[in-house]
């Protein structure tokens, strides 16, 4: 029981790598040929071939009342779909991403930092707290992000290269955002404004990634399995592809299936907030990102909508509307900061919802 694994010291190799400022994308333009071990992902790939079901695509150009139910339907089954007719140029932001994370190493460092100044940090984001690292990992996705805590930042700091295409991206994110907190309250039967009131979506996280081309694809993953904490997720991507989610029950449960690419489109996903004040009627399913090339990086936009952190007084549950004696409330009450707090604890990849349900009788 000695292999290197076992004698590899995380915390120092992530204490030297933070010291050296690098980014993923630096390291594969310094010529690196193999995947350092903070990188190195415990799963394979081939393990879970992605099966052939597809997501659900929703049409949002339908009338509300048609639109309801097809949202509510994908929220409770696959808990991620494609909305298509949004009136958004995707495109433009995703490429603008692109255009950062691709400008030379000397521009790009005046913004690295790993702790957020003013709501903005760009670097690797380990998957656990770095006081939390235990075992020999995943420790680091191969992906590289800047992000930007809404509330917090002055978005005039963004970076020339992806400012105006960010912020003009947001101004249509928002209303985006507004309309699928509606209907999907709407589809809970307990009205259109609900969710918003009940949790006050303001705590936005817009995270620009990257994935850079890799020697070893099959040796790293751009995101491990996780849930996301949002009460829902509104992604972006470019045309490499590499996103794939578990299937949520029937026959296929737990497999993996690859995203598909559908031009135009952007994908919504249910996020462990809304599963939890949902109790349970809608589903975070967990997702991960595979690098797939060794020549061809991937850019994603992802905006995180959650709700805003409000201390002690911000108390969140199961809305008390959907409690009933058949379905009895399957999670206890919490605050935002218990809940990110514990998220971080387990680290990205091993929290789960299971650890807010209320104690089953004995
Ligand atoms: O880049 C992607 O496709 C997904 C990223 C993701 O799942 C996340 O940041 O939570
Ligand atoms: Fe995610």
């Amino acid at each position: 029981m000695t292999g290197a694994a076992e004698v590899y010291d995380c915390a120092a190799a992530l204490a030297e790598f933070d010291a050296s400022r690098a980014t993923v994308r630096d390291l594969v333009e310094s010529g690196l040929a193999s995947v350092p071990p903070l990188f190195i992902a415990p799963s394979s790939t081939a393990k879970h071939p992605p099966t052939d079901i597809t997501v659900p695509t929703v049409d949002l150009s339908l009338p509300l009342s048609a639109l309801v139910p097809l949202v509510g339907a994908a929220a409770r089954t696959c808990g991620f779909f494609h909305v298509t007719n949004h009136g958004i140029d995707a495109g433009a932001a995703v490429s603008a991403v692109r255009a950062f994370h691709e400008l030379p190493a000397a521009v790009r460092s005046a913004f690295y930092s790993i702790a957020a100044v003013e709501g903005m940090s760009y670097s690797t984001v380990p998957y656990m707290d770095r006081d939390s690292l235990d075992g020999p990992g995943p420790i680091l996705p191969w992906r590289v992000s800047l992000r930007v805590l809404l509330q917090a930042a002055d978005l005039g700091r963004l970076p020339a290269a992806c400012g105006d295409a960010l912020v003009e991206y947001l101004r249509c994110i928002e209303e985006l955002g507004k309309k699928m907190t509606r209907l999907l309250s709407e589809e809970l039967g307990v009205g259109a404004e609900r969710l918003e009131t009940a949790t006050h979506v303001e705590g936005w996280l817009m995270a620009c990634n990257y994935y850079p081309p890799c020697p070893e694809p099959a040796r790293v993953e751009g995101a491990v399995e996780h849930t996301d904490p949002s009460l829902f997720t509104i992604l972006a991507q470019d045309e490499i592809g590499g996103l794939q989610v578990r299937v949520n029950g029937g026959d296929n449960d737990g497999q993996w299936v690859d995203v598909p690419l559908v031009p135009g489109t952007l994908l919504v996903n249910v996020g462990d907030v809304l599963k939890l004040v949902s109790n349970n009627e809608y589903h975070s399913v967990g997702h991960r990102v595979m690098v797939r090339s060794s020549q061809d990086a991937r850019a994603s936009l992802a905006v995180f909508f959650n709700p805003a952190m409000r201390g002690d007084s911000g108390l969140l549950g199961p809305l008390p509307e959907l409690i009933t004696p058949e379905k009895p409330a399957m999670y206890r009450n919490f605050t935002m900061t218990e809940f990110m707090d514990s998220r971080r604890k387990f680290g990205n990849g091993k929290f789960s919802t299971d650890h807010f349900r209320v104690a089953v009788d004995q």
